[in-house]
């Protein structure tokens, strides 16, 4: 018999420390070493319903939307369903008193079918089709925001009643962060840039048609922004175009969202974006600017999606082989990879590793985890700390992946998306089945 075995508690005691910047707000290690979030122990998440899972935890996302709500009394906050979208995560937000934004018919359609009031989901899109466009004035959808000229001769002629939208406009401030995801500059697809004029020529466009009621202004920044500052300027420029509508047509626009991207930490050293600050930058901002233009201060929007779900979602593989390179690294090779996290890939993205299904024994050695895919980049974690007797059969959790991963999933090599497995007080239950190999058959013509 052992110390551990006399006091189990030592065991998690010895556990590696879990990030509380970076994991669920309910994770533990229980009396085994296992990793466990809203109560239920990771490993048993992937013997129930095998290997890779996406775990999320319902607590932590709507302890996500009360954050939110608690730091701005005085905005609506509308969760940016292109983070994660199932039926689940929209009713959890509308209970919690968000609004929703989505930017397809799909998402629009999961979120009355999850019963979210139309009337409180924003429509985005740069390149909405027209079905889109009527599937959401179908639905009664309470704003549109308008991101081309064809989309505003789409909407204008297949209205028959007002429609309030906000045009999307691009105020040129630039946040630094990932080439692929810097919006707020004037050279994208998104939005119409303030500079020469061209959000002038939209807005005028729009108020030509008779259907379309423009009560505010859009931008969206980029996303990982870590300085409120980026927001503050963003609310200059955006009450001096609303100030410019009133001076040009006469009409007080009551409406500013400040789109999303808001940071989270992923370990290592990120820093996330501070929402005490954000949201004193943000009055002060709009403090400065509404004075400067006498302009009456309009209601503020916010669109996080990441800093909602990214922390309460945790992958769950299963080691399938460890091969040691001599003179190279050691491969930790698991049974998911870049079809259910891209983000390595198409961003760079770090994530941290834990075993989650006993207590580690022995040193911690670097490693890489590898994917099972036929890429060479299929990486999901580089150099980072695993026992070193970590082997065949173990489970392994990373972190921070609940924004951006059930979404970008696809299933190449025809290994089907991973089930999402939503975890409360101690039970599990499965949001979204895993794609099986005769779903994937069953899209294919017979022979
Ligand atoms: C219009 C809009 N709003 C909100 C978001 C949500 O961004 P994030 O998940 O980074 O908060 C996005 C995505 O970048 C977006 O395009
Ligand atoms: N999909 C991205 C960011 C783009 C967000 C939507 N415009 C991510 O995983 O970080």
């Amino acid at each position: 018999m052992t110390l551990l075995d006399i006091f189990p508690s030592l065991r998690s005691a010895m556990s590696p420390r879990l990030d509380p910047a970076v994991w669920p707000i309910n994770t533990h290690h229980d009396e085994h070493g296992r990793i466990t979030v809203g109560g239920v122990a990771l490993s048993d998440v992937a013997d129930q319903y095998g290997t890779p899972s996406y775990v999320i935890d319902e607590l932590d996302v709507r302890h996500r939307c009360r954050t939110y709500r608690e730091i701005f009394p005085e905005a609506e906050i509308a969760y940016a369903g292109k983070a994660l979208m199932t039926r689940a995560l929209a009713s959890w937000v509308s209970q919690e008193g968000l609004a929703l934004d989505v930017c397809s018919a799909g998402e629009l359609t999961i979120a009355l079918s999850a019963g979210v009031d139309p009337r409180r989901i924003i429509m985005h899109g740069n390149a909405k089709t027209p079905a889109e466009l009527t599937a959401a004035i179908d639905a009664g959808v309470g704003r549109i925001v308008i991101d081309s000229y064809t989309e505003i001769v789409v909407l204008g002629s297949a209205l028959d009643h007002k429609q309030d939208v906000l045009v999307r406009v691009t105020p040129d401030i630039d946040v630094h962060g990932h080439r692929a995801v810097r919006t707020g500059v004037a050279d994208q697809k998104f939005g119409f840039p303030i500079d020469h004029g061209q959000a002038d020529a939209a807005i005028k466009r729009v108020l030509d048609q008779p259907h379309l009621n423009l009560i505010g202004l859009h931008c969206h920044l980029g996303s990982q922004i870590t300085d409120p500052e980026h927001f503050g300027a963003a609310v200059h420029r955006m009450i001096a175009q609303m100030a410019q509508v009133y001076h040009d047509h006469g009409l007080i626009l009551t409406e500013l969202n400040l789109g999303g991207g808001h940071a989270v930490s992923y370990g290592f050293d990120d820093v996330p974006l501070d929402l005490t600050q954000l949201a004193s930058t943000v009055e002060d901002a709009l403090d400065e600017a509404c004075a400067r233009h006498r302009f009456p201060r309009p209601k503020i929007t916010l669109e996080p999606g990441r800093a909602i779900v990214a922390r309460s979602g945790v992958t769950v593989y299963r080691v399938v082989s460890v091969k040691h390179i001599e003179g190279g690294r050691t491969f930790v090779c698991v049974d998911g990879g870049m079809s259910d996290n891209p983000r390595v890939c198409l961003y760079a993205a770090r994530y941290s590793v834990a075993l989650a299904n006993r207590h580690p024994v022995g040193a911690q050695v670097p490693v890489t985890v590898a994917g099972r895919h036929c890429e060479s980049g299929d990486e999901l974690a580089v150099d980072v700390p695993l026992p070193a007797d970590v082997r065949p059969g173990d489970v392994l959790a990373i972190p921070g992946t609940g924004a951006y991963h059930h979404g970008l999933a696809s299933s190449y090599n025809s290994v089907g998306r991973p089930p999402i497995i939503a975890v409360c007080n101690g039970s599990a239950r499965e949001l979204i089945r895993r794609e099986t190999i005769d779903d994937l058959l069953r899209r294919e013509s017979s022979l």
